[in-house]
C-alpha cells in the first residue's frame, strides 16, 4: 500500500487520534512481527474511525467481511453495547488463530461470532438465518466487493451503514492498470450508481467508502 499522505502529515494525523488501546496495539505489533501482509490491517486511525461509527451509529449488530488477525474487529466490538455483536469472517486459519486470542483476551470476545467461510457462503447463511446489521464493514478480496455489497445491502436497515476499506487503492483509482484496480474502480462506480444509499469517499489511510442506507 502506498500511503495517501507523506509521512509528517501521516505522523501527525496519528498523534491527533485517540490513542489506541494497550491490547490493539500489542496486536498490531504481533501482527506486524508475526503474519504475512501486515499492511492489510486498518491501524490506529482507521480503527479508531470505525469505532466511533458503530458508536455514532448505536449500532448493535455490525458484520465484518475480513478479520484477518482481528484488529478492526476488536475496535468495532468495544463501541458495541455489552449485548451487540459482531460477526466477522474470513477463510484464513493462521490469522484468525491470533484474532481469537486477542478476542477472548480482550473482555469483549462474547460480541464476536467468527466464521471461517468463504464470506459469500457466510452472508448467504446469515441472510438465512434472518439476520440484520446496523453496519457492514468491508475489507476482503477486491474482486468480490461488488459481490459483497449486493449480498449485504439488503440485510442492512434504512440508515444503516456499510464501510469498504481500499477504495482508492493507492491511488490507482485515478489510472487503473490491472484485475484488482479495475474491482476496486467497479465497486466504487457500482456503488455511486446505487439510489439505496448515499455516500463519501474518504482520503483516509487507503480511502474508506462511507454509505447510509436511504431506501430499501
Ligand atoms: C485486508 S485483510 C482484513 C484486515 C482486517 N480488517 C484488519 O484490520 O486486521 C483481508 C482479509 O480478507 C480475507 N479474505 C480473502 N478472501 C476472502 C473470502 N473469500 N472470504 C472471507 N475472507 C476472505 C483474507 O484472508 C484477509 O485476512
Amino acid at each position: 500500500m502506498i500511503p495517501l499522505i507523506g509521512p509528517d502529515l501521516a505522523a501527525y494525523v496519528d498523534a491527533h487520534t485517540t490513542a489506541e488501546s494497550p491490547l490493539l496495539a500489542r496486536l498490531r505489533a504481533e501482527t506486524q512481527a508475526s503474519l504475512a501482509a501486515p499492511q492489510m490491517q486498518v491501524g490506529h486511525v482507521e480503527g479508531a474511525l470505525l469505532r466511533i461509527l458503530v458508536a455514532i451509529s448505536r449500532a448493535r449488530d455490525v458484520l465484518e467481511i475480513g478479520t484477518y488477525s482481528g484488529y478492526s474487529g476488536l475496535a468495532m466490538a468495544s463501541a458495541l453495547p455489552d449485548d451487540g455483536k459482531l460477526v466477522t469472517c474470513d477463510i484464513d486459519p493462521v490469522a484468525t488463530a491470533v484474532a481469537r486470542r486477542y478476542f477472548a483476551e480482550s473482555g469483549h470476545g462474547h460480541k464476536i461470532d467468527l466464521r471461517l467461510a468463504p464470506a459469500l457462503d457466510t452472508i448467504a447463511e446469515l441472510a438465512a438465518e434472518g439476520r440484520r446489521f446496523d453496519l457492514v464493514f468491508i475489507d476482503a478480496d477486491k474482486h468480490n466487493y461488488v459481490n459483497y455489497w449486493n449480498a449485504a445491502l439488503p440485510l442492512v436497515p434504512v440508515g444503516g451503514l456499510v464501510v469498504a476499506d481500499n477504495t482508492l487503492w493507492s491511488g490507482k483509482v485515478v489510472a487503473p492498470k490491472d484485475d484488482k484496480d479495475r474491482a476496486i474502480v467497479a465497486f466504487n462506480s457500482h456503488v455511486a450508481a446505487d439510489p439505496r444509499v448515499e455516500h463519501v469517499l474518504l482520503s483516509v489511510r487507503d480511502g474508506i467508502m462511507l454509505a447510509r442506507k436511504l431506501r430499501d
